[in-house]
Parts: C-alpha cells; sequence; structure tokens
C-alpha cells in the first residue's frame, strides 16, 4: 500500500502542495485529478524522491520509501524522458537491466509490454521516429520495465488517440489486478470515471474530495431531470433549486433546500409532468462543484 502523509512542498512563495494525505491500495486504480497548478505533479515527484518534501512523509506498506523502494516504484515523469534517438526495446531493456532483470528477462518483458500496448512493430525504431502518441505508449512501458510493486503516472493518457487509451487502460487495469496499487493524474474526466476505482480530487495543493465516483456523486445533493408538460422557464425564478441545465420543457435540478416533492407538486400545480426522475452528475460535473466550493470556503 502506497501512502502520502500531510506532504508540503514550496516554492519560494508559493506553496504547491499544503497538506496532501492519500492512499492507493494493492489492486486499486486512482484517479488524481485537479485544476492545473493544484499540486499533482509536485505531490508525485515527492512520492518519487525527485523533489524533497517540506513536511509530511511517503510509506510504502507502512514503512517511509527508502532507495530501494523506490527503484521499484514504476514512474512515469511528467517530463518524460527516454533517449530520442535510441531504439525503442534497447531502451526498455536497459531499463529493465538497471532494475535487477536478467537481459533475456528484460527482452521477454519488453516484448510483452510492447505488444499489449499495441507498438511491437516499433521496437527496433528509434523514438524520435515514432509519432507523439506511440512515444507516449513506450514511455509507459519503461514506467513498467522494473516489475513495479507500484505505478505512478503523471498524465499517461495526454496525446492518446481512443485506440490507445483502451489499451493503456487495459494494461492498468491487468497490473492492479496483479496487486500493483496505480495512482495516475489525468485530466480526462470521463476517462477517470470509467477506469478508476476510487478518485483523489485536489485543489491548492490538498484533498477536497475522494471516494469512488459513486461516493462522490452521493455527497452531493440530490439532482433530478425534470421533463414537463410545458415550458421549464418558470424554475428558473424559483428560489433554493439550482438550475443546472434547461431547455424547453426539460430541466436538470439541484434540490438544495427543496424536496423532490417540493418540486413535483410546484410542477403539478403548473401542468402535466412527463417525467421526474434521479440525475446521475458527471464525474466532470462533480469535479467543478468540489472544486469550486473548496475555493469558496478558502476566499470566505
Ligand atoms: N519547480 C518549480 N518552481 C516553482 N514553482 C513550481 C515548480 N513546480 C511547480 N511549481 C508551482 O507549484 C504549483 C503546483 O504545480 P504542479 O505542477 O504540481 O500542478 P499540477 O496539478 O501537476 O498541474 P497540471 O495539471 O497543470 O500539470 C503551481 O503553482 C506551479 O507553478
Amino acid at each position: 500500500m502506497l501512502e502520502v502523509r500531510h506532504l508540503v512542498r514550496r516554492f519560494g512563495a508559493v506553496t504547491a502542495v499544503e497538506d496532501m494525505s492519500l492512499t492507493v491500495r494493492r489492486g486499486e486504480v486512482v484517479g488524481f485529478v485537479g485544476a492545473n497548478g493544484s499540486g499533482k505533479t509536485t505531490t508525485m515527484r515527492m512520492i518519487m524522491g525527485v523533489l524533497a518534501p517540506h513536511g509530511g512523509e511517503v510509506l510504502w506498506d507502512s514503512r517511509p520509501v527508502d532507495a530501494a523502494v523506490r527503484r521499484r516504484l514504476g514512474y512515469l515523469p511528467e517530463e518524460r524522458g527516454l533517449y530520442p534517438k535510441q531504439a525503442v526495446a534497447d531502451q526498455l531493456v536497459y531499463l529493465g537491466r538497471l532494475a535487477g532483470s536478467s537481459r533475456s528477462q528484460a527482452r521477454q518483458t519488453a516484448a510483452r509490454l510492447l505488444e499489449e500496448l499495441g507498438i511491437e512493430e516499433y521496437a527496433r525504431s528509434p523514438l524520435e521516429s515514432l509519432s507523439l502518441g506511440n512515444q507516449q505508449r513506450v514511455q509507459v512501458a519503461a514506467a513498467s520495465m522494473s516489475r513495479p510493486v507500484a505505478l505512478v503516472l503523471d498524465e499517461p493518457f495526454s496525446g492518446l488517440d481512443p485506440q490507445a487509451v483502451d489499451q493503456m487502460a487495459q494494461m492498468l487495469r491487468r497490473d492492479a489486478d496483479r496487486g500493483v496499487p496505480v495512482l495516475f493524474s489525468s485530466h480526462q474526466l470521463d476517462l477517470v470515471e470509467r477506469l478508476c476505482d476510487r478518485v483523489v480530487v485536489v485543489d491548492q495543493g490538498r484533498v477536497v474530495a475522494e471516494g469512488t465516483p459513486g461516493q462522490l456523486r452521493g455527497e452531493q445533493d440530490p439532482v433530478v431531470l425534470i421533463r414537463l408538460e410545458g415550458d421549464a422557464g418558470w424554475l428558473r425564478d424559483e428560489p433554493g433549486i439550482e438550475i443546472r441545465d434547461i431547455e424547453g420543457r426539460q430541466a436538470v435540478v439541484r434540490l438544495g433546500s427543496w424536496t423532490t416533492t417540493d418540486l413535483l407538486r410546484a410542477a403539478l400545480s403548473r401542468g402535466g409532468v412527463h417525467e421526474l426522475r434521479p440525475w446521475q452528475p458527471s464525474l466532470a460535473e462533480i469535479f467543478r462543484e468540489v472544486v469550486s466550493d473548496a475555493s469558496g470556503t478558502k476566499d470566505g
């Protein structure tokens, strides 16, 4: 189990990470989401020991991570970091050997990873001759060469086409199923929602929400969809509810101080109601909400 406890990191006057705590258990894929500059990369760098924390600690199986454990953490850094001119497979084999594999073991692992990621045909090509998306796949293969005990991936999905996204997602899921905790950052919230067991939402260097996508939804006021016989515009003038979306006869409404019955009664007094049902907000909507709530609390 990978644990981050109360990490702090400043850069001059800027506090990039204020008080970051999170856990990634074996078999779990955890999505790390937050606006630009919210402290995800800085946290990952501290997990990897690339950057020293100003407070807090990183634990592996309840013990502070040391150099030996760090060698076994697979890392996809934001700045990437393979050699553009060297052949893809050679770099992977080199990384495998650095992590203690024999040459033949490393070759086997490299071949398997390239195949899983659908880029085996480029094994002998220099990295720079690949498209950016394919280079990205090689970078992720590189993070997996050390037979990692955990994976820490900074935006592994950025720049990938839908097919590559699926291959990468399957690979991470397979790693997790083998017992490897996976932490990855992403701005693609639909993907995070699809792939993750848990989501950690950060804002201004601290965790503002955490849980399964289902739990995060449960913490919100109920949101309902209502479809009326007539125009739904009157809902805009009702205090105590919040319009999320409104178009013609249909609206998506956050109930706030209203109950579903209040809404039904108000709607029926104005005509027929064709449909009234719970609305599942997307992770993107939840994200907007928790981040704006957290910023509001701070400013106030
Ligand atoms: N080396 C550095 N020197 C100065 N400031 C830094 C440095 N690294 C990060 N920061 C600042 O720390 C804050 C957090 O940055 P960080 O890169 O961790 O955010 P992030 O959540 O990964 O953002 P993004 O989603 O844009 O990658 C930002 O304000 C950033 O400008």
